[in-house]
């Protein structure tokens, strides 16, 4: 299999989610070019489920890859860097997917006892693709539900062949922000006839930023990050406009609900102050993710036996995932693998080390076998 042809490709044709179009065109083509006695495909929306019959099955275990892209503008400067210009696999999805084609191949040549389902899942970062996906498979493909599921996310700052894991909370609730304010605007000149909307904006962002460190628990962890803020048309005229976007992160829903209440009371008291109106829209919310401890356990035990990895155990972090929806009804472990990029996740130049594909569809491989 020339995984790196595959994933150069895929990395050139990155997609935001449910506009996975080509992406899903070019996996569905690979997946036809195998052997189809073992297989069953089918599609959901723009992701694929592909089942492979084992020898002699007593479950289905699943593995899940996401498939779609950032808006991010590529600075790598790679050969094969984006063909969409605004848009970017920086969050690796074109190495997971690579790693899941991997695994596929292997399965397919080299069938183990149980069944695998492979689900090749849309959306992941917005507005989520796993809960429709499980919900869809539930009523119409009951029989692609695994009884355990794994997947992965690279981690820049691991080198290749490290893994990392936890038993219990891994990556945090999750809910995206986006606050408009509309007010007065008018000409540059004349500020006293205006409500102007790009001050109303910058006095609720440093308001905002006050949510985490006066309102959460020191003892608990949060986040509230705006990561895009607009404001006005023109450079000589007052913004009657203004938006910002972002995104909330914590470890309960007990205090995603306390700093949506501030939130709100924040934006209520920008309204007064300014003349405005403030619409809040929280967007797409995702479950913290929750590994099952005694795969993680069993996931430790066969890592630490095998040759050239390196397994640890992770610290539970902000990002968020919609793989959560799948461990809230199905046990199941999410991983870290290392890919040795001096560019983190989301960033525009992040460059992952090809290397980690000769490592991990052989190593899940092994895993399943053992299961
Ligand atoms: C692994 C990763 O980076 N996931 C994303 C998920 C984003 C969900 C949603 N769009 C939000 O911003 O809340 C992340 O940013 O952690």
């Amino acid at each position: 299999m020339e995984l790196v042809k595959i994933r150069r490709a895929l990395h050139q044709i990155p997609e935001i989610g449910f506009q996975e179009i080509k992406t899903q065109a070019y996996l569905l083509n690979i997946i036809s070019q195998f052997p189809q006695q073992r297989i069953e495909l089918v599609k959901w929306r723009t992701g694929i489920a592909v089942k492979v019959r084992g020898e002699d099955p007593a479950k289905l275990i699943g593995w899940r890859t996401d498939i779609d892209a950032l808006a991010i503008n590529e600075e790598t400067g790679v050969e094969f860097q984006s063909q969409h210009p605004g848009f970017m696999h920086a969050c690796g999805h074109d190495i997971h997917m690579t790693i899941a084609i991997g695994l596929l191949h292997k399965l397919i040549d080299e069938p183990i006892k149980n069944d695998v389902v492979i689900l090749f899942q849309p959306a992941e970062e917005g507005p989520g693709g796993a809960l429709p996906f499980r919900e869809w498979l539930k009523t119409n493909k009951p029989d692609f539900l695994p009884d355990c599921i794994y997947a992965l996310h690279i981690a820049p700052e691991l080198p290749v062949g490290t893994v990392g894991t936890r038993p219990g909370l891994l990556f945090a609730n999750t809910s995206e922000l986006f606050i408009d304010l509309h007010g007065k605007g008018g000409h540059a000149a004349f500020p006293h006839l205006t409500e102007d909307m790009a001050i109303a904006a910058a006095s609720m962002l440093m308001q905002l930023q006050t949510v985490v460190s006066r309102n959460v628990d020191p003892m608990d962890s949060a986040v509230l990050t705006i990561g895009k803020l607009s404001a006005g048309t023109a450079q000589n005229s007052i913004a009657e406009h203004a938006r910002l976007e972002g995104t909330i992160r914590t470890l309960t829903s007990k205090s995603m609900r306390q700093m949506k209440l501030r939130i709100e009371a924040i934006c209520h008291g920008v309204e007064q102050a300014n003349n405005c109106q403030v619409n809040i829209d929280y967007g797409s919310s995702y479950l913290e993710v929750n590994n099952d401890e005694r795969l993680v356990k069993d996931f430790f035990r066969y890592a630490n036996g095998i040759e050239g990895i390196h397994a640890i155990e992770s610290k539970a972090a902000m990002t968020g995932e919609d793989f959560g929806y799948f461990t809230e009804q199905i046990p199941g472990v999410m991983f870290w693998a290392g890919v040795s990029s001096p560019y983190g996740l989301h960033h525009s130049k992040l460059n992952p080390d090809e290397k980690v594909l000769a490592v991990m569809p052989e190593f899940l491989y092994g895993l399943f076998l053992q299961l």
